[in-house]
């Protein structure tokens, strides 16, 4: 459904591309999680889906929706595809919706749909049809991340892109917002989040991203089971665990570079605790999902 071809994209007076030779596919009913810290291009990768970089921003590569190229498109391929195609949700419902438009208003005027509609959407997400009388400031944070869920389904998209859908609510609501998700069912969904365990719970497939680039694609069990990466190691080993509680886990030293900063070879290898002097000789290419010089021989060594 979704297939991106060495996707890179530049913005304006940075040394290096902010989003760097990234491939990726999302097939027909697969949730495929877009995992990394804050800053490694999840968000730029998830607009660029939508053709909507920032301007000035160069992308080269291609973006493949159902067959034709989203860096191609004109306006008007581009509308059709923003509401037929693929529909995103982000993780600021508040921000989605004006504070003075009743609900009923924001589905029929944004999205051109009758009442009878609108209250229909509003049940599938959950919601009863009186909501369509209240103002945003009149529902949780929850109940306005199902409005907006159900505004992205109105055109009854191929692709839901789903940016930190959850990351502005409280545990409870964020389970619920997850389950909803699942219950959906939309043709295919690319997940975005900074939370590899979240990405667990919803996601087939996950690929984690650094500094603009893919470290690791595997399914998800795999991936939790046995990260090869240092990377997803280090993002594996730093997320709290419930059982643990009390203790706090190791963060994974140092910070993501910023995109004024020249990465000769691996973009890990100044955090990397295994960091060889050939990590920064050249790029690391994917090899079995793992762009990891040492990937294999690092994976033997493990008990
Ligand atoms: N409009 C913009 N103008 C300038 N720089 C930008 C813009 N959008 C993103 N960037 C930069 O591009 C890089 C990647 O940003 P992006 O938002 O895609 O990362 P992210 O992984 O989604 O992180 P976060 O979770 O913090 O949003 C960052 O260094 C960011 O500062």
């Amino acid at each position: 459904m979704l297939s991106i071809e060495d996707l890179t994209v530049r913005l304006p007076h940075t040394a290096r591309p902010a989003v760097d030779g990234l491939s990726l596919t999302v097939a027909e009913n697969e949730t495929v999680g877009l995992v990394g810290e804050s800053g490694s291009g999840k968000s730029l990768t998830s607009r660029a889906v939508l053709g909507l970089l920032p301007p000035k921003a160069e992308a080269t590569g291609k973006i493949m929706m159902d067959g034709a190229d989203v860096l191609a498109m004109n306006r008007a391929e581009l509308r059709q595809h923003r509401t037929r195609s693929v529909a995103m949700i982000y993780q600021d419902p508040r921000a989605a919706i004006s504070p003075f438009r009743r609900v009923g208003d924001f589905l029929t005027e944004t999205i051109a749909m009758d009442r009878a509609a609108a209250a229909g959407l509003l049940e599938t997400v959950g919601l009863r049809e009186s909501h369509l009388r209240n103002r945003p400031h009149e529902l949780s944070g929850g109940m306005l991340q199902r409005v907006v869920i159900a505004a992205a389904l109105a055109g009854r998209p191929r692709l839901l892109l789903a940016d930190e859908p959850t990351t502005a609510l409280d545990v409870t609501t964020q389970a619920e917002i997850i389950a909803l998700l699942r219950r959906l069912r939309v043709p295919g969904m690319l997940f975005v989040t900074h939370d590899l365990e979240l990405a667990a719970t919803i996601c087939d497939r996950v690929y984690v991203m650094y500094a603009g680039r893919v470290m690791e694609t595997r399914p998800t069990g795999e991936l939790f089971r046995d990260p090869r990466h240092p990377y997803t190691a280090g993002l594996l080993a730093a997320t709290p665990r419930l059982d643990e509680l009390g203790t706090l886990p190791p963060a994974i030293p140092g910070r993501p570079p910023d995109l004024l900063a020249h990465l000769p070879g691996c973009p890990f290898a100044p955090r990397c605790p295994h960091v060889l002097d050939s990590c920064t000789a050249g790029v690391p290419g994917l090899v079995g999902g793992v762009a990891c010089l040492r990937a294999e021989e690092l994976c033997d060594e493990r008990p």
